[in-house]
């Protein structure tokens, strides 16, 4: 599996972010997007994405020598974001449910154990508005990294986690970013030192 950036740029109105950017991502690897705050992480997460529209380029996933049709691009992708909100109403036991209607777990174990590590167990029938900032971002990052994703997009990943938080979080990827490209957008080294040997830089101002 491949993710091509094909000389992507980005600029608003009153804002140019990032121009020409041309990088070949691969399985197996996990790469930090750092840039100053403003740079356009967030955007180029988004782009790649396909929620929003570079202003030229392209973004490009391979697999097995072909290019991925863009209305199926959904199905490689597991994101968690800031901007990405949980469905509040629904309790953790119904977003595992829901979820799992059109994936398959990642994990060698069952989800459950993941819920246990990620000390949730006890929220199962908890609704997600009663959760803390910090439980439903160990929520996010579950739905994201234990089921069926070829490319993972991580944006902020330790928002709202404490150290215990961050631990899991490290553990987590260590245990599920095998054959995958994961892409972690942040300025902070402890969300990405441990495993993402490639750090691109978008900071072109
Ligand atoms: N819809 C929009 N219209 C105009 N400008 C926008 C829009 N969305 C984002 N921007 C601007 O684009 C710039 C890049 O934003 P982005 O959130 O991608 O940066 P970032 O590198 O992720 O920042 P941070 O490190 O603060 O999270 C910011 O200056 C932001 O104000």
């Amino acid at each position: 599996m491949q993710l091509i950036l094909e000389g992507l740029s980005k600029k608003y109105p009153k804002n140019k972010l990032f121009e020409d950017l041309n990088h070949t991502f691969e399985s197996n690897n996990a790469y930090a997007i750092t840039g100053e705050n403003g740079s356009g992480k967030s955007t180029l997460i988004k782009i790649i994405a396909g929620v929003i529209a570079p202003s030229k380029g392209n973004v490009k996933f391979i697999e097995e020598g072909k290019v991925v049709e863009k209305e199926n691009i959904y199905k490689l992708l597991g994101i968690s974001a800031p901007y990405l909100n949980l469905i509040e109403e629904f309790t953790l036991k119904e977003h595992l449910d829901f979820h799992s209607k059109f994936k398959k777990t990642h994990l060698e174990k069952n989800v459950m154990d993941e819920i246990e590590n990620a000390n949730l167990h006890r929220s199962m029938n908890k609704a997600v508005a009663e959760f803390s900032s910090g439980m439903q971002q160990r929520l996010k990052l579950i739905l994201c990294c234990s089921f069926e994703a070829k490319v993972l997009l991580l944006d902020e990943p330790t928002s709202h986690l404490d150290s215990k938080g961050v631990a899991w979080y490290k553990d987590l990827l260590k245990r599920t970013a095998n054959e995958r490209i994961t892409l972690i957008a942040s300025n902070d080294p402890t969300e990405y030192n441990d495993f993402a040997k490639k750090i691109v830089n978008i900071d072109i101002k």
